[in-house]
């Protein structure tokens, strides 16, 4: 198209949120009347399903479950009164809590007041709590947060060692829907370890956010920790953020929830509308859809042309590709559903990948995030009349125009800046897209089946790992490893076994592989206990 055929184009697809100041635009994504009229029948199923998940429809039928996210920031739309009372119940929890923290009347039992927190937990109870305490995080924050958000010893480790005496003044959140994430409960064995190797009684200084009777809630119950924060089975992992889970870390850090939720609640007044061109998440959906056919033939790119919103886009793959990511549909039928998400930042990452993303293969779509307020304060000029932030704005707006003179496909959603309201609203507007996204490909956007595959698998593997130890404790000498998993009536886990071995030997001295790792089939096993 000409430049002024595509300016008429900019702004007839052009969305604009007046009170958020929040634009969409979708005009670089190929999009035609056509397109909205073919889609429409399927969009109007789809307004009318997310109108019935709003209303306490099970929307999560595989589960059993009702979706209620939305309910979070507008609580009145919870379809039962007691619903609508937990959650301004949670909320004022949540802000007493803080308050007391703040002020001191909550504080280590050795004296002065918390001044860290360690959030144990991993997917949504720490993807969304990452992206917002980067994005929105004061520099003076009443307390600095670090995440512990996998099971790698080294990881934890570096961080305790990191806090080192730090630790007498530090808060431990256990984050945990299911209170049974194994990565989340080692996290806080390890954590407790470290409180009690410091003389540090740790219940005084750990609070549980994990939905009611979790293995969890046990713990924190018996234990008398600090507090305890209700999760709810109808709040998903991925879109948990405006719960507990990310109100609270966000709050400690002295970041302005209020402002987040009614961020979300405005977006999602906005996200209601049952028509396709002023919706900004009908329009996302639409040009998700269009590009990749309905298929995810298009990966998603993200990237956020500033540094404060760098993990956008990690926090964007748990929510699309683990709602999307469905192997069947709602009617059984096979289908592979899915959007590969990835990214970074602008414009760092045009010195990484845009090359290919120019000029080699044309898989993917690019969403740009651009916020027009570069900083707080006076702008210096880095050349005659130009300031750095010009150069950010440039390049995003050039690699935009690359890529679509190249026939790559962009859309871009303009922030006026990066606030708790924006981000608020940011977040509303992905979930809205990825669901009614959801509808249109017919597959349940609200269960993880695919996860469960691999933590069953994980289990299987060191319940043969123990098998493993015991066997070889009985042994008096080395023995083959094929002997070894054929006593114990498992020959066809000869690799798994040898796997499981090298790992065990690597990192405890009582176990011994004997031979060349060259032929890990001719090795010997000792257990030198
Ligand atoms: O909060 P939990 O129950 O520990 O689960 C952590 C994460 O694991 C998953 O259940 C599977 O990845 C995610 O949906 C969830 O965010």
């Amino acid at each position: 198209m000409d430049p002024l055929t595509l300016w008429q184009q900019y702004q007839d697809w052009l969305y604009y949120h007046p009170e958020l100041k929040l634009y969409l635009d979708v005009s670089r994504m190929g999009l035609d009347q056509a397109t909205v009229a073919t889609l429409t029948p399927a969009f109007q199923q789809a307004f009318q399903a997310m109108a019935e998940l709003e209303a306490g429809a099970i929307a999560n039928p595989d589960e059993d479950r009702m979706v209620g996210h939305y309910w979070l920031r507008d609580p009145d739309l919870a379809p039962a009164p007691e619903l609508t009372a937990e959650i301004r119940a949670t909320l004022e929890q949540i802000k007493t809590f803080v308050d007391q923290v703040h002020s001191g009347q909550i504080a280590p039992p050795q004296g002065g007041k918390f001044r860290d927190v360690i959030s144990v937990g991993i997917g949504g109870s720490a993807l969304g709590p990452q992206f917002v305490s980067q994005a929105l995080a004061p520099l003076d924050a009443p307390l600095n947060i670090h995440f512990l958000d996998n099971t790698d010893p080294a990881g934890f480790d570096r961080l305790l060692t990191q806090l080192g005496d730090r630790l007498v003044n530090s808060l431990v959140l256990v984050v945990s829907k299911s209170g049974g994430t194994p990565e989340t409960c080692n996290g806080m064995v390890e954590v407790a370890a470290a409180f009690q190797r410091a003389g540090l009684d740790f219940p005084k200084h750990a609070v549980a956010i994990t939905m009611n009777g979790s293995k969890l809630f046990q713990i924190a119950q018996t234990n008398h920790w600090l507090a305890i924060f209700p999760m709810y089975d109808w709040v998903g992992g991925r879109t948990s953020e405006l719960s507990a889970v990310g109100l609270l870390p966000a709050a400690l850090q002295g970041i302005a929830i209020e402002e987040m939720l009614t961020g979300a609640k405005q977006m999602d007044a906005a996200t209601r509308v049952p028509q396709i061109k002023t919706n900004p998440a009908a329009l996302l959906a639409l040009a998700w859809y269009h590009a990749g056919n309905g298929k995810g033939e298009k990966d998603m790119v993200v990237l956020p042309y500033k540094d404060s919103l760098q993990l956008f886009s990690r926090y964007l793959q748990q929510l699309v590709m683990e709602s999307l990511g469905k192997e069947k549909d709602l009617d059984g039928q096979i289908v592979h559903q899915g959007i590969a998400v990835y990214g970074n930042k602008g414009t760092t990452d045009q010195h990484a990948y845009v090359q290919q993303l120019r000029d080699g293969l044309a898989n993917f779509f690019l969403t740009f995030i651009e916020v027009l307020k570069d900083r707080p304060g006076t702008p210096i000029d880095v050349e005659p009349g130009i300031t750095s932030g010009d150069y950010l704005c440039g390049l995003l707006l050039g690699t935009r125009q690359a890529l679509y003179d190249n026939d790559r496909p962009s859309l871009t959603v303009t922030l006026p800046e990066v606030t708790p309201t924006t981000v608020g609203a940011l977040i509303a507007l992905y979930e809205r897209a990825v669901g009614l996204y959801g509808f249109l490909v017919n597959v349940n956007a609200y269960h993880q089946p695919g996860v469960e595959a691999g933590k069953k698998a994980a289990a299987a593997n060191l319940a043969l790992q123990l098998k493993l130890v015991n066997a070889l404790k009985q042994e008096s000498g080395p023995i083959p490893l094929i002997d070894l998993v054929t006593k114990l009536g498992v020959p066809e886990q000869a690799e798994m076994a040898y796997l499981l071995l090298r790992h065990l030997a690597a990192n405890d001295q009582r176990v011994e592989l004997l031979g060349s790792p060259q032929t890990p089939g001719q090795l010997r096993v000792v257990w030198q206990g």
